[in-house]
C-alpha cells in the first residue's frame, strides 16, 4: 500500500467518525502519518520532518517552515474570503487582523510541535489563540514536504552542529497588514526567519496571493551557503537606479535619504517581504528605509533569502542586525538592502549622516 493511499484512507476514516478524538499513527516502510486534532480541528499530516528524517536540523527547519508558511498562506486567503477581517489597531499606523492572528497561531503551534526546544517569536505576541475551524483542510495541509529536495542538500560542517536550543524562529504571519486591509494583497507575505548565534541561517518568504498556472501562493526559501528555491534570481537592470521603499510609513528622514540617493525610479510598496521579493526578482536595486519601524520578524527571513543569493541587508550604517532571543524587536537603525551584484557600499557612502 502506498503512503498516498494510506493517507487518503486515514482521511476517509476520520471524516466518517467526526466525533472521535483518536490519534492514529500508521507506520509504513516509507513514511509515518498521523491524524490528530490540531488547534481544535482534525487534520492529517506526515509526522513532522523534525521526527521523520535524519537530515541536518537546519534543513529540517527550513523544510518545515516552507510547508508551514504555505498552509498559513491558505489561512490568510480564507480569512480574506470570509470578509471578516477583525481589524485591531495595535498602535500608531500598526494594524492587526484576524488573518494575522490565525496565521500566527497556526505557524507557532505547528513549529512548536516540530521543534519544541527552539525559541519562537511571533509579531502578534505569545497570547494569540484562535479557533481555526473551517480554515484548514487536508487539501491545505498536504502530508509531503513542499520542497522535498531541501532535505537532501549538503550543509557546511559549521552548520551541522546546530542544536535546537540555540535556534530562534522569527515569525511575521502577515507582513504588509496596512496594504492587506486596503485590498493591496500583492504586497502581503508570510515570513519565517531562522536564526542561530544571532544571525539568519534560513528564511522563507511566502506570497499568499501570488498565482501562476492555477496554483495559489508562492513559497521562496534561502539558506545562506546552502541554496535557495521557489524563485529564479534575475539581476536588476544596468545603468539605472531603482529604489523600493515604504508606502505607508514614510517621514521626512525617509524622504530626505531617498532624495540624496538620486534614484531614477522609486517603487513605494508595502511590506518588508514584498520589497525583498522586488530585489530578488531584479525589479529594484535597493530597499531603503531610513527610520525605525521594521522589526526583527520583518527582516530575518528576507535577510536569509537575500544573502543566499548574494544580496546584503544591514542597518543604514552597514551594521548587520542580530536576531538572538533577547534582542530589541525594533530595527532602530533603519534598513538598507541591496540585490545581488549591487554595490552596497555605494549606498552607505551616499546616505547623508
Ligand atoms: N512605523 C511602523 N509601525 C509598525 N510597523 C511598521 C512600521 N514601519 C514598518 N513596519 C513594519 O514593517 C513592514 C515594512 O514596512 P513598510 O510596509 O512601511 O515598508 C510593514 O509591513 C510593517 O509590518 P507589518 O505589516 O507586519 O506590521
Ligand atoms: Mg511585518
Amino acid at each position: 500500500m502506498t503512503a498516498q493511499i494510506l493517507y487518503e484512507q486515514i482521511g476517509r476514516l476520520a471524516a466518517r467518525h467526526q466525533s472521535t478524538l483518536k490519534i492514529l499513527v500508521l507506520v509504513t516502510k516509507q513514511s509515518s502519518f498521523q491524524a490528530h486534532r490540531f488547534c481544535g480541528i482534525r487534520y492529517y499530516s506526515k509526522m513532522s520532518v523534525g521526527e521523520s528524517t535524519n537530515a541536518p536540523l537546519l534543513l529540517r527547519l527550513v523544510s518545515e517552515a516552507c510547508t508551514t508558511a504555505n498552509t498559513a498562506g491558505s489561512i490568510v486567503r480564507k480569512v480574506l474570503l470570509s470578509g471578516e477581517l477583525g481589524v485591531v489597531d495595535k498602535g500608531v499606523n500598526d494594524l492587526q487582523t484576524k488573518a494575522d492572528r490565525c496565521a500566527q497561531y497556526y505557524i507557532v503551534q505547528r513549529l512548536k510541535r516540530c521543534f519544541p526546544k527552539a525559541t519562537i517569536i511571533g509579531e502578534e505576541g505569545d497570547d494569540v489563540s484562535e479557533n481555526l475551524e473551517g480554515l484548514l483542510s487536508p487539501a491545505t495541509t498536504p502530508p509531503e514536504p513542499l520542497f522535498p529536495e531541501i532535505l537532501n542538500k549538503s550543509v557546511p560542517e559549521k552548520l551541522l552542529s546546530i542544536s535546537e536550543e540555540n535556534v530562534v524562529i522569527w515569525v511575521d504571519p502577515l507582513d504588509g497588514t496596512q496594504e492587506f486591509t486596503k485590498g493591496l494583497v500583492g504586497h502581503v507575505t508570510t515570513l519565517i526567519g531562522i536564526a542561530v548565534d544571532a544571525r539568519p541561517v534560513g528564511g522563507v518568504i511566502h506570497q499568499p496571493f501570488y498565482e501562476a498556472d492555477g496554483v495559489k501562493g508562492r513559497t521562496m526559501y534561502g539558506i545562506p551557503e546552502v541554496g535557495h528555491g521557489g524563485f529564479t534570481v534575475t539581476p536588476p537592470p544596468e545603468g539605472k537606479r531603482i529604489i523600493t521603499t515604504t508606502r505607508s510609513h514614510s517621514n521626512q528622514r525617509v524622504e530626505a535619504t531617498l532624495a540624496a540617493l538620486q534614484p531614477d525610479e522609486i517603487l513605494r510598496v508595502g511590506g518588508a517581504g514584498h520589497k525583498a521579493v522586488l530585489l530578488i526578482e531584479g525589479r529594484a536595486h535597493a530597499y531603503v528605509f531610513a527610520s525605525p519601524g521594521c522589526k526583527k520578524w520583518d527582516t530575518c527571513a528576507p535577510e536569509a533569502v537575500l544573502v543566499s543569493i548574494g544580496g546584503i541587508l544591514t542597518d543604514m550604517d552597514g551594521i548587520p542586525y542580530r536576531y538572538s532571543k533577547d534582542v530589541e524587536h525594533v530595527n532602530q537603525g533603519g534598513l538598507l538592502a541591496t540585490a545581488p551584484g549591487v554595490d552596497h557600499s555605494w549606498y552607505l557612502k551616499s546616505i547623508p549622516k
